[in-house]
C-alpha cells in the first residue's frame, strides 16, 4: 500500500513532467510552423464560424490532450490515496503532501483545457512551438504567406447555378470589396491590388496573426491618449485609483464583517445577557452602503464618465490630425464614410483600457485577495474547489475572447459593407434615380441588413449559451464548497457564522469571476473596433515636411521639372522623364490626350505627391526639402470639377483668404463674373450651396472656384479646364478677368480647346506621360512634330462637322444650338455645360428660338472651315487666329442677337458693363485666351 502513493507521486511529478516537455519538442520539431499554418488558414476563414478541415486535430495534438487529461486524473487519484493514508481525509487544514499534489494537478488541468480548442488562438501550449517555429522558419513562414494570401479571402464555396460564372464574380467582389477592414480592398486578388493597397493588406493580417500577447501589445499605440495631460485629468484618475483601491477593501471586509455579526449574533442569542456589538451591526450596514452605488461607485462614475470624455476628446482630436496630415495616395483611396466609422468604432479603446485598469484588474485582485481570504479561513480543500472552478471559468473566458473576436470581425466587416452601402445610396440617390435603381438598391439594403441581423443573433445566442455553461460550472463548483462547509460546522470545526461568510465570498468571487466573461467578450469587441484605428495611426504620411526645413522663399514663379518619372500605383508610369522650365510670368500650356497625365503634373508640382525619380524646383528651390505649407500658399488652383464646401457662397469664396473683407469677396466674384449671379439667389452671398454643391450648377461653381483664386492672389496660378463648363458668352468675360490675374504670374493651363491656349508662352504636348512636343502655338503648327497639329486639326474638323449635324435637329432650339457650340469645342464638362447652358438659356428657349438659330449657323458655316481651306489673315498671319476671333466673335453676336430677340437682359447679363467687356473681349484674347473660344 506504501508504493502506491510513491508510485502516483513519482507519475505526477517526474514522468508527466518529462512526458510533457518530450510532447512539446516533439511537437514542435514535426512540424514547425503547425500553429503558424493553421492561424493563417483561419485567416482565410474571414468568418471564424466554420472549422475547417485543416483545423483537425493532429494525431499527436489528441496524444497530448489525452496525456494532459490523464496526468490530471492521476494527479486526484493520488491526493486522495496519499490524504486517506495520511487519516481525516476532509479535515480542512490539508496536509501540505496532499496541497501540493491537488494543486499541482491544476497545471494539468491548465495544460488540457488550453489543448481542448486548438483553434482558439495561441495559449501557453502552443507558443512554445510557436516560438520555436518563429527562429527557425521565418523565411519559409513568408513564402507561404505570400502563396496563401493570393487566395480571395471569401472564396465563393457555393455554387449558384442559376447565376453566370461572370455575374457571380462581380456580385462576390462587390462584396468583398465592401466588407473589408480598413480599406475597401481585401477582397481583391492581389494581382489586381497596388503595392499600397497590398502593403495595407498584409499589415493588416499580420496583425491578426500575431500570437495574443504580441496583438495586445500592438495596442501601446493608443497609451498616449489615455495619459493625462492636464491638472485636471490627473486630479480624475487620482480619484479613479484611489476609489478603487477603497472598494477592494470594502469587498474584503463586508464578508468578513457580516460574519462577525452572525458569529456576535449567535453568541449573544445563546448566552443569557442577549448583548451583542451594535457597532458591527453598523459597520456591516455603512459597508454596505459604501459598496452600493450611493458610495464609493458615484463617485467613480461621475469621475470616470468625465475622465472618459477628456480622453475620448484627446484622441479624437490626433486622429483628426493625423488623417489631415495623411497624403494624397490615402486620401484618393479611402471612402470617407468607412474613414468615419473607423474613426469612431476605434473611439471604443478608450473605454477598453479604463475598463481593463479600472474594472478587470481590480476584479483579478479581488480574485486573489478571496482565495486568500478562503484558504485562511476555510482551508486547501475549500481553496481548491474555488481554485478549479476559476479556472474553468478562466478557460470559458479565453474560448469566449477567442470566438468573439472572430465573430466581432465578421460583424464589423458585415456592417460596414451595410453602412457603407447606406451612405452612398443616400449621396447617390440622384444617380440611383436615374438609372431607375431604386427598387435594386432596396433590395440590396435588404440582403446586407439580413446579413448583419444574422451574425447578431449568432453573438447574442453565443453569449446567451455561454452565461448558461458558466453558471452550471459555478453551481456545481458551490455544491461542493457547500458540502464541504456544511460537513466542518456539523463536525463542530467551523463556527456557523463562518458559513455564511463562505457564501457571501462565494458570491463575491464568482460574481466578477462571470463578470470576467462578460468583460471578456466586451474586450474581444473593443480590441477588433481599435484594430482598424490602430492600423490608421500607424501609417504614415509620405509627402511630409522635412525636419527644420527652410520656407519656401517666392521669387517671381520660376518653375522646373527635372526627368520627373511618376506612379500612382507602382505598376504603371504615368509620368515618363517629364523635364520643362517656366520663366516667372510665362504661360505654359499643357495639352494631349485625355488620361495622358496633365493634371498629374499638376499634382506633382502641388506637391500631392512626389515623383518617385526626377525633381521639382520652384524659384530654384526643390519643394520636397522646403516647408510644405509655405509652399502650398503660393499656389492657386481652379480645377475642372470644384468642391465646395456646403456652406455660404460667402464661406467658400473666403476659404482662400479667411481675413478677406465682404468687399474683397464681392470684388473677387465681380471679376469672376459671379456676382450677377449670387445677387440673384434670395440669400445673395449667404445663399448655401448645398451638400456637394448640388444648389450650384458646373458653371457657377467654376466661377466660384475663380474668384476664390483671384481672392487668394496666388504667385503661380494653375488652370485645369477653368471654364470647361460655363458657356461662350460668360467664359469671354471670365476671360478678361483670367489675363489680368494671370498678369506677372507663371500660369500653367490645362486645356483640351487648343484654341483656348494658342497665346501661351509654351505648349507642352502630353501624350502617354510624356512631353512629346513642347513650343509656342506657331512654333508648333510650322516647326513641330505632327502631334500638335494634328491635335488641331482634328478639333477644327470636329467644330466643323457639328454643327450641321444639330442642323437637322434645329427643333431643339436655341439651347441646343448653344450646347452644339460648346459640345464642338469641348469634350469634357458636357454635363455640368448643359446645367450651365439650360439655366442661363431659360428664356432664350422660350422666345425668338429660330431667329438666334439662323443667326448662328448663318456665321459658324463660315467660321468652322478647316484652314487649309482658307487664306491666312493678313492681319495675324495665321488661319487659327483667324479661326478664333471668328468663332468668338459669332458667339457674342449670336448672344447679342439672342438678348435682342427676347428681350430678356438677364440671359445675356443685359447691362451695358458686360457687353462692353464682352467686346473689348474681343481684341484681348490673342494674348492669353485660355478662357475663350
Ligand atoms: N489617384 C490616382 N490613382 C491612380 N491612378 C490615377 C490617379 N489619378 C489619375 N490616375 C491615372 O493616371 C493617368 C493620368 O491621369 P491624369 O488625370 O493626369 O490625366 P489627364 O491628362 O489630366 O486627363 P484628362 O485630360 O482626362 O483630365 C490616368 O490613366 C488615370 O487613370
Amino acid at each position: 500500500m506504501v508504493a502506491i502513493p510513491f508510485l502516483l507521486d513519482s507519475l505526477s511529478a517526474g514522468v508527466g513532467f518529462i512526458f510533457y516537455v518530450a510532447v512539446c519538442l516533439f511537437e514542435s520539431l514535426r512540424d514547425d510552423s503547425r500553429v503558424g499554418k493553421s492561424e493563417r488558414r483561419r485567416m482565410t476563414d474571414r468568418s471564424g464560424l466554420k472549422k475547417r478541415k485543416s483545423d483537425k486535430r493532429s494525431w499527436a495534438n489528441t496524444f497530448h490532450l489525452l496525456g494532459a487529461l490523464a496526468m490530471f486524473a492521476l494527479s486526484i487519484a493520488h491526493a486522495i490515496v496519499l490524504a486517506k493514508s495520511r487519516g481525516d481525509a476532509l479535515e480542512l487544514n490539508a496536509d501540505p503532501d496532499v496541497g501540493s499534489v491537488l494543486f499541482g494537478s491544476l497545471i494539468w488541468l491548465v495544460i488540457f483545457l488550453s489543448l481542448i480548442d486548438v483553434s482558439s488562438g495561441a495559449g501557453l501550449e502552443q507558443t512554445v512551438p510557436f516560438m520555436l517555429s518563429q527562429r527557425k522558419g521565418l523565411s519559409e513562414d513568408k513564402k507561404n504567406d505570400a502563396v496563401e494570401e493570393t487566395q480571395p479571402l471569401l472564396a465563393a464555396e457555393e455554387g449558384d447555378t442559376n447565376k453566370t460564372k461572370d455575374r457571380r464574380e462581380e456580385e462576390d467582389d462587390d462584396d468583398k470589396s465592401v466588407i473589408s477592414s480598413l480599406s475597401d480592398d481585401e477582397g481583391k486578388p492581389e494581382e489586381d491590388m497596388t503595392d499600397a493597397q497590398k502593403e495595407e493588406k498584409n499589415q493588416r493580417l499580420a496583425l491578426r496573426d500575431r500570437p495574443w500577447y504580441q496583438y495586445i501589445a500592438s495596442f501601446r499605440i493608443f497609451l498616449p491618449f489615455v495619459r493625462p495631460r492636464s491638472f485636471i485629468q490627473w486630479f480624475y484618475l487620482s480619484v479613479m485609483i484611489l476609489n478603487t483601491l477603497v472598494a477592494r477593501a470594502i469587498t474584503v471586509a463586508t464578508p468578513l464583517m457580516l460574519g462577525a455579526v452572525i458569529d456576535d449574533l449567535t453568541h449573544a442569542h445563546n448566552s443569557k445577557t442577549h448583548e451583542f456589538a451594535v457597532w458591527k451591526v453598523l459597520a456591516y450596514v455603512a459597508l454596505r452602503f459604501a459598496s452600493s452605488s450611493s458610495g464609493i461607485y458615484l463617485i467613480k462614475q461621475t469621475v470616470s464618465y468625465r475622465l472618459n470624455i477628456e480622453l475620448h476628446n484627446t484622441l479624437l482630436t490626433h486622429c483628426y490630425n493625423h488623417i489631415m496630415n495623411l497624403d494624397a495616395t490615402f486620401h484618393m483611396s479611402k471612402s470617407t464614410p468607412s474613414t468615419w466609422q473607423i474613426m469612431d468604432r476605434g473611439q471604443s479603446v478608450i473605454n477598453l483600457l479604463q475598463d481593463v485598469v479600472f474594472d478587470h484588474l481590480p476584479v483579478v485582485a479581488d480574485l486573489i485577495i478571496a482565495m486568500f481570504v478562503v484558504s485562511k479561513f476555510f482551508g486547501g480543500y475549500l481553496c481548491f474547489v474555488v481554485a478549479t472552478t476559476m479556472i474553468l471559468l478562466s478557460w470559458s473566458n479565453r474560448i469566449t475572447m477567442s470566438k468573439k473576436t472572430k465573430m466581432r470581425r465578421y460583424y464589423v466587416d458585415l456592417w460596414r459593407n451595410w453602412y457603407t452601402h447606406m451612405s452612398e445610396s443616400f449621396m447617390h440617390w440622384r444617380t440611383v434615380s436615374e438609372f431607375d435603381k431604386v427598387s435594386y438598391e432596396k433590395k440590396r439594403h435588404e440582403d446586407k441588413t439580413r446579413a448583419v441581423t444574422k451574425i447578431n443573433i449568432q453573438q447574442r445566442s453565443f453569449s446567451i449559451y455561454l452565461n448558461a455553461v458558466q453558471e452550471l460550472v459555478v453551481t456545481v463548483g458551490f455544491g461542493f464548497v457547500c458540502v464541504l462547509a456544511a460537513m466542518e460546522i456539523a463536525a463542530g470545526r467551523l463556527e456557523v457564522g463562518r458559513f455564511v461568510v463562505l457564501i457571501t465570498y462565494w458570491g463575491q468571487i464568482m460574481s466578477p469571476v462571470t463578470r470576467l466573461a462578460n468583460f471578456a467578450s466586451d474586450i474581444a469587441e473593443q480590441l477588433v473596433d481599435a484594430e482598424k484605428l490602430m492600423l490608421l495611426l500607424e501609417k504614415k504620411p509620405k509627402i511630409v515636411t522635412p525636419p527644420n526645413a527652410p520656407l519656401f522663399q517666392f521669387k517671381g514663379g520660376a518653375v522646373k521639372f527635372e526627368k520627373c518619372s511618376f506612379s500612382y500605383d507602382g505598376t504603371r508610369t504615368v509620368t515618363k522623364d517629364v523635364s520643362f522650365t517656366a520663366e516667372p510670368g510665362q504661360t505654359i500650356a499643357l495639352v494631349g490626350e485625355t488620361g495622358g497625365g496633365k493634371s498629374t503634373i499638376f499634382n506633382l508640382l502641388f506637391r500631392f505627391y512626389d515623383p518617385t525619380e526626377g525633381r521639382v524646383f520652384v524659384d530654384g528651390q526643390d519643394i520636397s526639402k522646403v516647408n510644405l505649407d509655405s509652399y502650398r500658399t503660393v499656389l492657386g488652383l481652379v480645377p475642372q470639377d470644384p468642391v465646395l464646401f456646403n456652406s455660404s457662397i460667402l464661406k467658400n469664396v473666403r476659404y482662400s483668404n479667411l481675413t478677406a473683407t465682404k468687399d474683397e469677396v464681392i470684388a473677387a466674384c465681380q471679376a469672376a463674373q459671379f456676382h450677377d449671379k449670387v445677387e440673384k439667389f434670395p440669400k445673395k452671398y449667404l445663399q448655401k450651396v448645398g451638400e456637394m454643391a448640388q444648389k450650384l450648377s458646373g458653371g457657377e461653381k467654376q466661377r466660384l472656384a475663380i474668384a476664390r483664386a483671384i481672392l487668394k492672389k496666388p504667385g503661380i496660378l494653375l488652370l485645369d479646364e477653368a471654364t470647361s463648363a460655363v458657356d461662350s458668352v460668360t467664359e469671354s468675360k471670365i476671360q478678361e478677368s483670367l489675363e489680368q490675374l494671370a498678369q506677372g504670374r507663371t500660369t500653367f493651363v490645362i486645356a483640351h480647346r487648343l484654341s483656348t491656349i494658342q497665346g501661351a508662352d509654351k505648349i507642352l504636348v502630353i501624350k502617354g506621360g510624356e512631353i512629346v512636343e513642347a513650343g509656342s502655338h506657331q512654333e508648333l503648327l510650322e516647326h513641330g512634330n505632327g502631334a500638335y497639329k494634328e491635335l488641331w486639326e482634328a478639333q477644327l474638323k470636329l467644330n466643323a462637322g457639328r454643327p450641321k449635324e444639330k442642323k437637322d435637329v434645329k427643333k431643339s432650339g436655341a439651347e441646343e444650338d448653344l450646347i452644339s457650340l460648346e459640345e464642338s469645342s469641348s469634350t469634357s464638362g458636357q454635363a455640368q455645360a448643359h446645367d450651365e447652358q439650360k439655366s442661363d438659356s431659360a428664356s432664350a428657349k422660350s422666345l425668338g428660338d429660330a431667329k438666334v438659330d439662323e443667326a448662328k449657323d448663318t456665321r459658324l458655316t463660315g467660321v468652322l472651315t478647316p484652314p487649309e481651306t482658307r487664306e491666312q489673315s493678313p492681319k495675324t498671319g495665321s488661319v487659327v487666329d483667324d479661326d478664333l476671333q471668328a468663332v468668338q466673335k459669332a458667339d457674342v453676336e449670336v448672344e447679342e442677337e439672342k438678348a435682342q430677340g427676347e428681350g430678356d437682359k438677364a440671359m445675356v447679363s443685359g447691362n451695358k458693363d458686360d457687353e462692353t467687356s464682352s467686346t473689348s473681349t474681343k481684341g484681348t484674347h490673342k494674348s492669353k485666351d485660355y478662357g475663350t473660344l
